[in-house]
């Protein structure tokens, strides 16, 4: 495999491809970097799964090419998951992650650190024409933090503190991130198969 589109516009998750992929000498396309101008895709899943898949599908579908498209966010215990699939648009559909880690800090108050663990998690989809969708799920353990720190990565990076680590995400540089995170994880197991098959 030389070039491989990834269904996402999520310029953060495209940082974290880049860096995975290059090692391999994959040249990765997002959406963004395609001439034709593609709308967004409506998420309607209850899954990871179910949204990556929707992702992948209908791209490869437009293009005859090999799409992996992630699904990714974070699920906190204290609040039974949340916000899981929703995790992009939990403060609303502008899509804010100043807005949505702030909506987590606050559903958070008062709640002890043994309390605060969470986890992100990253479906990948790899759609293929002709064959069947192939999904891989990768995870980090870790807890919600009660302030945001730290300028690197995205997303709810500056509250997560990843297990084993006493600074959170935001504070790893991309290479750190890269080493320990569940997109990371995801693509370990999407290599073992593609190895295999
Ligand atoms: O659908 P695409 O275009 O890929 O981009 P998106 O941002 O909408 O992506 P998702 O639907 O998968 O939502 C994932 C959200 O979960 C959060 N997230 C995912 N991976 C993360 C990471 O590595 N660090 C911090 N937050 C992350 C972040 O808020 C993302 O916007
Ligand atoms: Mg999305």
């Amino acid at each position: 495999m030389q070039k491989l589109i990834i269904a996402t516009k999520n310029k953060g998750k495209m940082k974290d491809f880049n860096q995975l992929f290059s090692k391999y000498g994959i040249e990765v396309l997002s959406l963004l970097d395609l001439e034709e101008d593609i709308p967004d895709i409506e998420e309607t899943g209850d899954t990871f799964e179910e949204n990556a898949a929707i992702k992948a599908e209908v791209i490869a579908k437009k293009f005859h090419l090999p799409v992996l498209a992630d699904d990714s966010g974070l699920e906190v215990d204290a609040l039974g998951g949340e916000p899981g699939v929703y995790s992009a648009r939990y403060a609303g559909t502008h899509k804010d992650d100043n807005d949505n880690l702030h909506k987590v800090l606050e559903k958070m108050t008062g709640v002890k650190e043994e309390k605060r663990t969470a986890r992100f998690v990253c479906v990948l989809a790899l759609a293929q024409p002709e064959k069947a969708t192939i999904y891989k799920r990768g995870e980090c353990e870790g807890h919600i933090g009660v302030e945001p720190v730290g300028e690197n990565g995205f997303g709810y990076d500056p509250i997560f503190i990843p297990n084993n680590y006493n600074k959170t995400m935001a504070e790893l540089t991309s290479e750190e991130k890269n080493q320990i995170s569940h997109r990371r994880n995801a693509l370990i197991q999407l290599e073992e198969w593609i190895k295999e098959n």
